[in-house]
């Protein structure tokens, strides 16, 4: 019986097939190595580039937390560029499937260039991706990045440096607000270009009596030494 099991094959592992499955579940997945570590410390160097940026954030000016960011310029560094066009090709079908368990109208373009100009028509014109800057006792507050009227419902946010190498404490953390339940954290393991892609603000979840939604926010505990970048990518523009 033990050598007949020993020789079973393993049983299939759906999330490393398509790591995308975990969203319906969690809310969030992990992609990863979404680029490889030569293009982390590229795009990490352009934070202290003078130009390309349209602007400067201190969160702690603002009561988001502590720590900087800046948002990218149009036009968008090529990598970011391409990567925004090819996240959210891959994310609409998902996006699409999660307002109709949610009830919600708005359709998703399969197209990313048909979705910025929804956005631009809209009065939503500016460039909503950015690079994020931390520092030993800084932390970004849990938030819903909403920019407007159009909100595309997934967004990404890929780790460009290195835990424990660059920074140590510093991870990634989604809470979740159930109807009438108190809230759930996770934290998010993530390697020096990995994404994580996750709930803008609700996602659908299966109950006994239909679909219902949750409210989810993201946020960064606080880095204990080192520096930590981020590049946060979200598909809809701002106001
Ligand atoms: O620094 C992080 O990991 C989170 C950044 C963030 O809030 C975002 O990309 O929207
Ligand atoms: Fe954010």
């Amino acid at each position: 019986m033990t050598t007949q099991l020993k020789l079973m094959p393993p049983p299939p592992v759906p999330d490393a097939a398509d790591p995308l499955i975990a969203l319906d579940r969690e809310g969030w997945a992990v992609l990863p190595g979404l680029i490889d570590a030569a293009a982390c410390d590229r795009l990490a160097a352009l934070y202290g580039a003078p130009a390309g940026f349209r602007s400067h954030i201190h969160m702690a000016r603002h009561g988001f937390g502590r720590g900087e960011y800046r948002y990218f310029a149009y036009p968008l560094p090529p990598l970011v560029e391409a990567l925004r066009g090819m996240l959210y090709a891959r994310l609409t079908p998902i996006a699409n499937r999660w307002h109709e368990r949610m009830g919600m109208t708005a359709r998703f373009p399969a197209d990313h260039a048909e979705f910025l100009a929804r956005c631009h028509d809209a009065g939503q014109r500016r460039p909503t991706p950015l690079l994020l800057q931390y520092g030993a006792g800084d932390y970004n507050c849990l938030h819903q990045d909403l920019y407007g009227e159009h909100v595309f419902p997934l967004q990404v946010a890929v780790l460009l440096s290195a835990p424990e190498e660059d920074f140590t404490g510093g991870e990634f953390v989604l809470t979740e607000q159930r109807p009438r339940m108190q809230s759930r954290a996770a934290v998010v393991p993530l390697a020096k270009g990995d994404a994580v892609v996750f709930a803008v603000n609700a996602r659908p979840v299966r109950g006994s009596r239909g679909d219902y939604r949750v409210t989810m926010r993201h946020g960064v505990s606080e880095i204990r030494s080192g520096r930590r970048h981020t590049l946060g990518v979200i598909f809809h523009d701002a106001a």
